[in-house]
């Protein structure tokens, strides 16, 4: 199969190597059968919002990787108003641009409004690159602080009902405020919004499917652990579930489902986003203080295969899931499928091998105790991972050498 291409992966890298790393993230990649990552601009310190900050990353990256990295740039307050940066940024081969419109609880990584969006869809439309955007608006309503009282900190419930579908709802109303001009011939032509990990299958899920029938240029995507998991089954005090937006009931994750295999949700990443231990609060188990984020990179193609086969998920809607779409969106033209032509990405992988996450299990991530992943059974078991032609893993062991090279935009 083509190699998987996962478009939303915080490898923390410079500045923040404790919590994952080029090398062990990439690794990782290979051993999932993840032949292509493009990083997220934060996490790691100082953040990815200037082509000088870009060339951190960049030399960061050297002889560490074993999969292609392409990265994207930061849209924050300051590049906004300041669209020379900008376009330094994006002239050094980002592939886009990411921003929040809530606390992203990084300092140098604050939030943009949708006027700060609206100035950097007019830049990224000269590039026609896309902007990807962490997409929850925070709401204050008395509601959740009712049901903290009653289960504390601990409760999942507690963290669930802080963050209700109506902070994606309203940032989603907004985008699509927005994304009327990408249409053809309008102001912004060129410029994409994709919204990343949607994780309310009702009004915001529907906000999209409205857009998308206008002829806006608008995609989304959703993580595995939205499709794995539900509400109902996450024990109180286990942070490892914790991230944001977070993970709802299973009537939304079976409507989630849904629009997955309809095609209303374009792809699949996994949002990887660790930490170190003692920022989860494991012990003390507190949803409301610990560390928003799922680990998860090694994991994304057995987990999604095992959930998905039993809602009727295909090898054919996996793939474009996973490697045709991603490529699209991040405008990897010869990746993202097997053709003639293109770079030789591939994953040899059994589908019917099943196999258990536990300690045995050689897993490459920095932090696997962190993942909400271990302990499960999953099917699935990838032999042989091809980066360009070049065999970067076969039965748990790694190439010698790091053959992954950075991309950039031309
Ligand atoms: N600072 C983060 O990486 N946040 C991430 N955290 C999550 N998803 O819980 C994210 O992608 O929003
Ligand atoms: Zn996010
Ligand atoms: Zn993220």
């Amino acid at each position: 199969m083509p190699g998987l291409i996962d478009v939303h992966v915080h490898l923390d890298e410079p500045g923040r190597t404790a919590w994952e790393g080029f090398d062990t993230g990439t690794r990782a990649a290979s051993a999932g059968g993840v032949t292509t990552v493009v990083d997220m601009p934060l996490n790691n310190h100082p953040t990815t919002v200037s082509k000088e900050t870009l060339k951190l990353k960049l030399e960061a990256a050297e002889n560490k990787i074993y999969v292609d990295v392409g990265f994207w740039g930061g849209l924050i307050p300051e590049n906004a108003h300041n669209t020379s940066i900008l376009e330094g940024l994006l002239s050094a081969g980002v592939l886009g641009l990411k921003s929040f419109m809530c606390s992203s609880g990084i300092s140098d990584f604050p939030l943009t409004t949708i006027h700060h969006i609206k100035e950097g869809l007019s830049v990224l439309a000269k590039y026609r690159r896309p902007l990807l955007v962490h997409s929850e608006i925070q709401q204050h309503s008395k509601k959740h602080l009712e049901l903290n009282d009653k289960g504390g900190p601990r409760a999942y419930l507690t963290y669930l009902h802080t963050r209700p579908p109506s902070w994606e709802e309203a940032a989603i109303k907004e985008l699509v405020g927005v994304t009327k001009d990408t249409r053809k011939g309008g102001p912004l032509e060129g410029a994409h919004v994709h919204i990343v990990h949607l994780s309310d299958s009702s009004a915001s899920l529907d906000l999209i499917k409205e857009a998308k029938s206008r002829g806006d240029s608008i995609s989304v995507e959703t993580c595995p652990h939205y499709l794995a998991f539900s509400s109902e089954e996450i024990p109180n005090g286990d942070t490892r579930f914790k991230c944001s937006p977070p993970i709802r009931d299973a009537y939304n994750r079976e409507k989630l489902w849904g629009a997955v295999l309809e095609g209303h949700i374009d792809l699949l990443s996994s949002d990887h986003s660790p930490t170190v231990p003692q920022l989860k609060l494991l012990e003390e188990g507190d949803f409301l203080k610990a560390w928003g984020g799922v680990t998860s990179l090694q994991f994304d193609l057995p987990v999604t295969w095992s959930y998905g086969k039993k809602h009727g998920l295909t090898l054919e809607q996996l793939s474009l899931l996973w490697s045709k779409k991603p490529a699209t969106l991040a405008g990897l033209e010869s990746k993202g499928a097997i053709a003639v032509g293109n770079h030789a990405d591939i994953v040899v992988w059994k589908p019917e091998v099943e196999f258990d996450l536990n300690e045995d299990y050689p897993v490459f991530l920095k932090h696997p105790s962190l993942s909400a992943y271990m302990g499960r059974r999953l099917s699935g078991k990838v032999l042989e991972t091809f980066v360009r032609g070049n065999l970067v893993f076969k039965k748990g062991k790694h190439a010698h050498a790091a053959c992954g090279v950075p991309i950039l935009a031309k």
